[in-house]
């Protein structure tokens, strides 16, 4: 199943079983609305099942909006968060619903890292699938956040869908490629730009753009990029600032792959799949000592924090104890030992707030299950999933309850 480093040693062999098996590599799908991401996810999960051997993905869903998902997630964000009541309690619309439902989320991302890196000897790879509102990553601390702690456990790579039939025109083109500008150096992770749909579009216009400037300069100066020219035939300010953005782009294609896919067919996913062990290496020597470095300096600067407001709450505890003796009885003395033991009142208080009931649901499910969408009417073949949670979920009208055929990670 896993694929596994090769030994430097040529003396003695190594059997199987001592070979050490290489990280899981963290694949975080991103992409606008509508570009076709958990199409995406669907699709990648029903062609790393039917590899042989197979290699199921653990799956985490962070678009906490979504009604239908096409796959069956490992990690829901939707079992811990609801962005309904979130838009309730803080007053928010839609988009801030799920901006601070997934910010609430990723205030305790680390028990999700705990929950994926206990499977990480089991799958090789985890795949994220995340919600349309792109500014997430772009500006919203909660993208950072997880692609930082991602990345500083495992190997992790950006897959950037892009819709590519609605990208035929230049403009269009530019805008996207600019996110995708952003997204890359905002995260500084290995970066694949997926071109989806190609079942509808072929991608081999956008391949061209991106490898020959003149050719994306040609389209934008040709009928292809409206407003380009004023009535008497001379370029419009448009014009001068795409054509110089443009070139700025050109720059930007040099640090990322592009590959095309239709996640309707299922073609070009052997090549997608190639990009990201090309990514993983990208990531090993380009990336990690980066973020390593840069861990390194939040680690001192938290440690800090962290003392800071530790000091704080036990002055806070001290004075208490002054301003209202009773309430702490005799316990609390001054000394050495009282502060230990405050500290550790401090803690279990601290381990109590951290519960947020996050549920694996391949734990919850035994063997499960995921939904191959190339087969919408196929039936459930598990024996054991009498009542899973794909079912109930169909039975109370919520969707995904399509065909289920495929085990998911043990
Ligand atoms: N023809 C075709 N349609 C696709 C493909 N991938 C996705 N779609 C369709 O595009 C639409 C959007 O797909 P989703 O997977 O929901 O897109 P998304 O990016 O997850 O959307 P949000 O959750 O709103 O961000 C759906 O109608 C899909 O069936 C593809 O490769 N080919």
């Amino acid at each position: 199943m896993a694929e596994h480093s090769v030994s430097e040693s040529h003396t003695s062999a190594p059997s199987i079983e001592n070979v050490p098996k290489k990280k899981p590599i963290a694949i975080i799908t991103i992409g606008m609305a509508g570009a076709g991401k958990s199409t995406f996810v669907s699709r990648l999960n029903s062609y790393l099942h039917s590899q042989d051997p197979p290699t199921p993905p653990y799956i985490l869903n962070l678009d906490p909006a979504v009604t239908h998902l096409p796959y069956e997630p490992n990690i829901d964000i939707r079992d811990t968060v609801s962005y309904k009541e979130v838009m309730k309690q803080y007053n928010l619309g839609p988009n801030g619903g799920i901006l601070t439902a997934l910010n609430l989320f990723t205030t305790k991302f680390d028990q999700v890292l705990d929950l994926v890196e206990k499977r990480a000897d089991t799958v090789d790879y985890i795949v994220l699938d995340t919600p349309g509102q792109i500014e997430i990553f772009t500006w919203s601390a909660s993208g950072s956040i997880i692609t930082t702690s991602l990345a500083s456990s495992l190997p992790s790579v950006i897959a950037y869908i892009v819709d590519t039939p609605r990208t035929t025109s230049p403009a269009t083109f530019m805008s996207n490629m600019l996110y995708a500008c952003s997204i890359l150096y905002k995260t500084k992770l290995p970066f694949i730009v997926v071109f989806n749909k190609t079942d509808v579009q072929d991608a081999g216009f956008a391949m061209e753009w991106m490898r020959d400037w003149e050719e994306f300069q040609g389209a934008l100066n040709s009928g292809n990029g409206n407003g380009m020219t004023d009535g008497e035939g001379e370029p419009t300010y448009m014009s001068s600032l795409m054509n110089s953005m443009s070139l700025v782009l050109d720059e930007f294609y040099k640090n990322l792959t592009a590959t095309a896919v239709s996640s309707r067919t299922g073609d070009g996913f052997s090549d997608f799949l190639a990009a990201v062990e090309a990514s993983r290496e990208e990531y090993e020597k380009d990336y990690l000592p980066e973020i390593l470095a840069a861990q390194e300096i939040r680690a001192k600067t938290l440690d800090q924090v962290k003392q800071d407001s530790m000091n704080r709450a036990m002055e806070d505890m001290k004075l208490d104890k002054e301003k209202n003796p009773g309430r702490f009885g005799d316990r609390f003395d001054g000394t050495e030992a009282e502060d230990d033991e405050i500290e550790e009142e401090y803690d279990e208080y601290d381990d109590e707030n951290e519960e947020i009931g996050l549920v694996d649901r391949s734990e919850e499910r035994g063997p499960g299950e995921y939904i191959d969408l190339t087969r919408p009417t196929a039936t459930r073949t598990h024996p054991t999933q009498a009542r899973s949670q794909n079912q109930r979920r169909t039975e109370a009208g919520t969707g995904g309850g399509e065909g289920v055929n495929w085990p998911r990670p043990g």
